[in-house]
């Protein structure tokens, strides 16, 4: 006898078109990483995490001067580590001098506030640096709601399109496979999670434009996921 699957423990969740519209990052985000990053690297040439994406940029790209380097990846929005460790520093002050506002999907703080309740470990998986996760997750409109998460995984596991950076990231946290759901809007991402055992599910946004999948479940919201895998609803914990 098949006995049905028991709801996730973990969920594993994705920014960019999952919880956040892919418009408040490509359209108010990365213009203003843009707009400030020379000035922000001159204003903080001392700063050794500076100095540390710098000297990175210059080691992934030898012989292109590494502002012109990392303009080149912003063009390609191109998923880089020390990319996004600089733009994470440029997002900090604009965050600090209220210049930038989070914006997230309106079901996304309620239903992690319920799952949160219901004692479901919630992490991120973003290629967004680890601070400027918590600094999305810290300037809500609800607040500051980064205690709703355990765990800020970025590409120091590695790439989200890899298998191997979910083998990683299980074991970093001890997680088991089968009880992590992640919930994401690109496949490939999907296809990747899936490899290494995680359960998936593609979240579809309409405001995104996202084209559903064949392979994996739908859901056009985090509403939909949790009622696809068991998870409480909004208020049901
Ligand atoms: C941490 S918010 C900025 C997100 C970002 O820089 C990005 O490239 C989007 O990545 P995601 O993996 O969340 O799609
Ligand atoms: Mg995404």
């Amino acid at each position: 006898m098949k006995t049905a699957a028991s709801a996730p423990r973990v969920v594993l969740l994705d920014i960019e078109g999952t919880t956040a519209p892919i418009s408040f990052v490509h359209d108010v985000l990365f213009p203003y990483a843009r707009t400030h990053m020379a000035r922000v690297l001159e204003e903080r040439k001392d700063d050794p995490a500076v100095q540390a994406a710098l000297a990175e940029t210059e080691k992934l790209a030898p012989g292109v001067p590494p502002l012109e380097q990392l303009e080149r990846w912003m063009n390609e929005d191109a998923k880089v580590a020390p990319l996004k460790a600089l733009q994470g520093l440029v997002w900090a002050e604009g965050y600090k001098r209220g210049a930038l506002v989070a914006r997230l999907y309106p079901d996304v703080v309620p239903m992690l506030e319920s799952w949160y309740r219901a004692g479901i470990e919630l992490a991120v998986y973003s290629s967004g640096s680890e601070p400027a996760q918590k600094l999305i997750y810290g300037h809500t409109a609800q607040g500051d709601v980064t205690p709703l998460f355990t765990r800020f995984f970025d590409l120091r596991v590695g790439g989200k399109k890899e298998a191997a950076s979910y083998v990683s990231l299980l074991q970093e946290a001890g997680w088991k496979a089968s009880d992590v759901l992640f919930l994401s809007d690109v496949t490939a991402e999907l296809d990747a999670a899936a490899q290494a055992g995680l359960r998936v599910c593609q979240i579809v946004r309409h405001e995104d434009g996202t084209v559903a999948g064949t392979e994996y479940p739908v859901a056009g919201n985090l509403i939909e996921a949790a009622s696809l895998f068991g998870l409480p609803g909004i208020g049901q914990a």
